[in-house]
């Protein structure tokens, strides 16, 4: 399957230079990135900690790209508010998080803001059905949530195609996003199954020219 939808790409920061972060996400903008993602994690959700609102908020000035944020937090509901607040343009979460992933929905869209729904490699497609009306964004894991720097889970792919198929027939205007190991080998891969935004951290920030990284990606 071949694509003419334009393709978006969102660095993911979890890979920037930590103690730079202003000038990696006015770099990263420079350099042609589409979107900014923001992986916030718990510590609890997920086996790792990153950041919370008040570096999202103190970034906000650094660059007019959309800002995407990724939680990977359980409960998410108590800090979807601050996130609106700090300056997320859209904000996803996993069904996993709890308790109530439609009403979670609903308060992102009453923030008004973006919202989206994450799937672990794990995590069966059915749920998006029923809350595809409530959707910015579909989000496929192609690593398991936690670290930057895995390797790309190929069985990934078929849900993207799936998800694709799914989007269509339900005449919404939903991106179709991957995170995960995503390089320009396995971008290709992405975009043919059906996805729309790649998100990237090591095959972007690991490397020396961030807009060469961006125009491989986009292929
Ligand atoms: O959400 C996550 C990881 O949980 C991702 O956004 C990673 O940060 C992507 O990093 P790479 O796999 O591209 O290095
Ligand atoms: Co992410």
């Amino acid at each position: 399957m071949s694509s003419s939808r334009p393709i978006r790409i969102a660095p993911s920061l979890l890979a920037a230079d930590f103690a730079r972060l202003g000038e990696e996400v006015a770099a990263i903008e420079a350099a042609g990135a589409d979107w900014l993602h923001l992986d916030i994690m718990d510590g609890h959700f997920v086996p790792n900690i990153s950041f919370g609102p008040s570096v999202v908020k103190a970034l906000r000035k650094h660059a007019r790209m959309p800002f995407d944020v990724h939680l990977m937090i359980a409960p998410a509901d108590p800090y979807l508010a601050a996130f609106a607040d700090a300056g997320a343009d859209l904000i996803s979460l996993h069904p996993e998080a709890g308790p109530h992933l439609h009403r979670s929905l609903q308060t992102i869209r009453a923030l008004g803001k973006k919202s989206g729904v994450v799937l672990n490699p794990a995590t069966p497609v059915g749920v998006v059905a029923e809350v595809i009306d409530l959707v910015d964004l579909v989000l496929v894991m192609s690593v398991n949530p936690g670290f930057g720097g895995q390797s790309f889970i190929r069985t990934q792919l078929s849900k993207i195609a799936t998800l694709r198929g799914m989007i269509e027939a339900s005449g919404h205007d939903i991106a179709l996003q991957v995170d995960g190991g995503v390089t320009a080998v396995t971008a290709k891969d992405c975009i043919a199954a059906g996805a729309d935004v790649l998100v990237a951290g090591t095959a972007v920030f690991g490397t020396s020219d961030y807009a060469a990284a961006i125009a491989g990606l986009r292929g």
